[in-house]
């Protein structure tokens, strides 16, 4: 479980996150959505320990995660962020490997490289383990990277992951439909082993699908947060990023679907 208690942020004189507070349970995919500028990434920052916040406390386990040493760190949180730069040859399968670094000193073991053989195949990468990574293209390369921070949370003899937590900044935004729907249902049977995930998304109906819980971030401020149910309401959406929309309910599943209703035009107000 994650407690995020009085998180504030600055850059320079300006704010950039206000009084943030929240619990986030383990086993549950929560994730953070706001319009551009909102400080979803810059509160994710804080959460990975990257940013230490101006005021507050994170949390992580009760314990706090600005305190823990990098090496604690990573081995119970992973942090896929928006850029990633790979310069070298590496093929895919090195640079999957590379999340089993803080896991070994010489070698990967017998069991490192079949985690990594079973996660890329969960993702779909076992046909692109030879090719270098800077020649996939944009959705390949971020499904690699994802492979990357997932295989550095598992334990070699312990399938839960209670006790762990990972961080996604907008993962799915290069990929197919097929790819979003993949990876984040992977991450989701991830979670449901113990798993405590925070993603930044922009796409409300993969929010709505995924998501356990929805913090709903504006002007470095929680504006609404719950199940997506309670979150994405026409009135919400509206005021906080200036569109109408419809909302329906999924025949099957009833998640909630959000539909815009006009094109590019703000709400008068
Ligand atoms: N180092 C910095 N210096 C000055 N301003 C910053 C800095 N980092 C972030 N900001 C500002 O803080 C605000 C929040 O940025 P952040 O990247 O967290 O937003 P976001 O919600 O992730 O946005 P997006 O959806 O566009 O990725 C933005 O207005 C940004 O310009």
């Amino acid at each position: 479980m994650m407690t995020i208690d009085y998180v504030s942020c600055k850059a320079g004189n300006r704010h950039i996150l206000h009084s943030i507070s929240a619990t986030l349970g383990a086993a549950q995919v929560h994730v953070l959505l706001g319009p551009n500028g909102a400080g979803k990434s810059t509160l994710l920052r804080v959460l990975s320990g990257e940013v230490l916040p101006g005021e507050g406390l994170v949390l992580f386990n009760k314990q706090n995660i600005h305190s823990r040493p990098a090496a604690k760190l990573a081995l119970e949180r992973a942090v896929l962020t928006q850029q990633y730069a790979v310069n070298l040859p590496f093929t895919v399968r090195e640079v999957v490997m590379m999340g089993r670094y803080p896991h070994f000193s010489r070698q990967p073991s017998a069991r490192d490289q079949e985690l990594v053989t079973e996660t890329m195949q969960a993702l779909q990468l076992g046909h692109l383990a030879m090719r270098h990574f800077h020649t996939l293209s944009g959705g390949e390369q971020q499904r690699v990277q994802l492979a990357r921070v997932l295989v550095q949370l598992r334990h070699v003899d312990q399938p839960h992951l209670q006790g762990k937590y990972l961080l996604l900044d907008e993962p799915t935004a290069s990929m197919d439909l097929l790819h979003q729907q993949l990876c984040l249902g992977y991450v989701q049977q991830l979670a449901a082993k113990g798993l405590t995930v925070i993603i930044v998304l922009h796409d409300l109906n993969l929010a709505a699908q995924f998501a356990n819980n929805i913090l709903l971030l504006a002007k470095g401020r929680i504006w609404a947060s719950g199940r997506p149910g309670e979150v994405l309401q026409a009135s919400t959406i509206a005021a906080v990023y200036g569109m109408q929309v419809s909302v329906l309910l999924h025949p099957d599943y009833g998640f909630p679907i959000i539909l815009p209703m006009q094109q590019g035009l703000p709400v008068e107000e």
